[in-house]
């Protein structure tokens, strides 16, 4: 994937590496002055001429060095940006059960921390691994053409330690994955604290959170240690490897000089080259190391490159006639090891009609409304939606037609007009103040200081509970779904505004298929169907009427909501 990351820029990096190549040359050709100007002073001549002609070489390469540098950089957070959008876009796309499973608190780091340690790692270790190695192949070469034998030597002693060190980059890169890894556990206890704020302070729970956060973080800094010792013994291989050949050449050259195979303005020229290659070859280590952080974050990018994706979704109004919804003994659970939630559910949702899902918690109603939109799919049985299998629907097609009103936190952060166009931006002024009116929000905006244009929180929490409801409604009545979803919130609403939600479901139903997961039965006892679950099966439906005669749960969950005497 690095390659695929790399390969749009790959003229780029030869353009970048010729520059380099090009800016190094000042650079490279300092031992040959300096064995020019030994000679020169051995023969008495002037050395004027060619100090003044390197003093030009070597500004004019440290300039062409600096362009090509940062032509590497600015390819380094072009690939980093377009490595970023790529994982944005996946994420937004991915399936709801991998999400579940992920935690967004982790996602949000491989989005973030992990796309910046990829930056680090192209910034500093590409750029630094292409100009170091056109630094060293090119002190090789002039090595080499000066004294081969030397060379070879060299070659092999820096190769031997090198050796060495290299064995140490498994390991950095299991470190630096593990210390990534930690990171993604910080981010979900963070996030865990931060969605639960208010339950966290009221239960007094701050120093427990912290120290779970800090003990998160605290892992990421031994195993980021860790990694450190590696990446500082592999660094010191370089060094060492240098400090060695050096020796060694200065033995093995002192010897060719004393017996005259080479000049000793040769060797000094030579020695000179050896110290040239100290700072490539560190550069390499650490552009080496560097790139097994990469690994490490490109693993965790990887991952969720991996994952299963849904089709584009679509925007805007949707047109056609209500439809209905069946089931037909569909049995589901959430997953491999999660115990059954729908033991075979078979119930009817007529087309244009008020349906209600009436039941104990965790009968399984929400679960419904989750394998309608086919955020989960269902181990057996059918459900379709207007006559159609939903595994037939284009999938935007299928969640273009349903309107689905969540029971938690249905509003954004952002302004009352965002919210209500959030699924179809191109509605007109008049459609949001029909909308309104129906969801019996003209009051409110009428309130609001800046009208729609009001900000409503993170998570609306400037508006009250009824209120966000009513906005979550109006929004998904402004795409004309052809079937609402509507699970009501638990939590208990006022008076009036029961009685508000009330009046919009009936009025809604009045104009497509709704279907409403009731907690407060008196909101759907007008309901053409209700349809009673109760641990995963449906054990009756009918109306408020044939349901109090004949079924004895609904009777109690009546009676205890005082609807009728028992
Ligand atoms: N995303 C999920 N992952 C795993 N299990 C889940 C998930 N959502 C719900 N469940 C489980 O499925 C069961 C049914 O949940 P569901 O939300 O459908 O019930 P419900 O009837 O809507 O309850 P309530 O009235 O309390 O909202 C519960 O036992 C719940 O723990």
């Amino acid at each position: 994937m690095l390659g695929d990351l790399v390969k749009p820029h790959r003229r780029t990096l030869v353009f970048a590496g010729l520059l380099t190549l090009a800016g190094s040359a000042g650079g490279l050709a300092m031992p040959l002055f300096v064995r020019s100007v030994i000679d020169r002073f051995g023969a008495g001549e002037s050395v004027l001429g060619p100090v003044l002609l390197l003093s030009v070489v070597v500004l004019l390469g440290a300039s062409i060095s600096a362009l090509g540098q940062f032509v590497l950089e600015r390819m380094g957070e072009g690939i980093v940006l377009s490595a970023r959008v790529r994982l944005v876009d996946r994420v937004l796309r991915l399936r709801v059960p991998e999400v579940d499973r992920l935690k967004p608190g982790d996602l949000l780091s491989r989005v973030t921390s992990d796309t910046t340690l990829l930056r680090t790692v192209i910034t500093d270790g590409l750029v630094g691994a292409v100009g170091s190695a056109v630094l060293f192949v090119g002190a090789a070469v002039l090595m080499g053409v000066m004294d081969w034998v030397l060379l070879v030597v060299t070659l092999g002693v820096v190769a031997g330690v090198g050796g060495l060190g290299s064995l140490l980059l498994p390991r950095i890169r299991a470190a630096s994955l593990r210390a990534q890894e930690a990171l993604g556990d910080m981010g979900s206890a963070l996030d865990r604290a931060l969605q639960a704020f208010r339950t966290v302070k009221a239960s007094g729970a701050e120093a427990r959170e912290i120290a779970v956060i800090e003990a998160a973080a605290t892992k990421a800094r031994d195993r980021g240690v860790r990694s450190s010792a590696y990446q500082s013994i592999a660094g010191t291989t370089a060094w060492l490897s240098v400090q060695l050949a050096f020796l060694v050449v200065l033995a093995v050259g002192g010897a060719r000089v004393a017996s005259g195979a080479m000049t000793i303005a040769t060797l000094i020229a030579f020695l000179l080259y050896l110290f040239f290659l100290v700072a490539p070859l560190g550069q390499m280590v650490q552009a080496a190391t560097q790139l097994q952080n990469g690994l490490a974050a490109l693993t965790r990018i990887r991952e969720i490159d991996a994952l299963p994706v849904e089709p584009a979704a679509t925007q805007g109004q949707t047109t056609g006639v209500p439809v209905g919804v069946v089931f037909d003994d569909v049995v589901f659970r959430y997953g491999d090891d999660r115990p059954t939630v729908h033991h075979g559910v078979s119930f009817e949702a007529p087309a244009g009609r008020l349906s209600a899902l009436v039941g104990p918690s965790g009968a399984g109603k929400s679960t419904v409304f989750g394998l309608v939109e086919r955020f989960y799919e269902p181990g057996s049985g059918r459900i379709s939606v207007g006559g159609t299998d939903i595994a037939d629907w284009h999938l935007p097609d299928l969640r273009a037609a349903v309107g689905y009103v969540e029971q938690d936190a249905p509003v954004l952060d952002g302004t009352l007009r965002e919210n209500l166009t959030f699924a179809a931006p191109d509605v007109t002024e008049e459609e949001i103040r029909r909308a309104l009116a129906r969801t019996r929000l003209d009051d409110l905006v009428d309130r609001l200081p800046e009208g729609l244009e009001t900000e409503v929180g993170h998570r609306g929490i400037l508006l009250s509970g009824g209120e966000r409801q009513r906005v979550a409604i109006a929004r998904a009545l402004l795409r004309r779904p052809r079937l609402l979803l509507l699970d009501e919130a638990t939590s208990q609403l006022d008076a009036v505004n029961e009685l508000r939600l009330r009046e919009v479901i009936a009025e809604v139903a009045r104009e497509t298929t709704v279907l409403v997961i009731a907690h407060r039965l008196s909101t759907v006892t007008g309901a053409d169907r209700i349809i009673v679950m109760e641990a995963g099966r449906v054990r009756a439906s009918g109306t408020h009427d044939e349901l109090i005669a004949e079924d004895d749960l609904y009777r109690e969950l009546a009676a205890t909501q005082f609807l009728v005497n028992s």
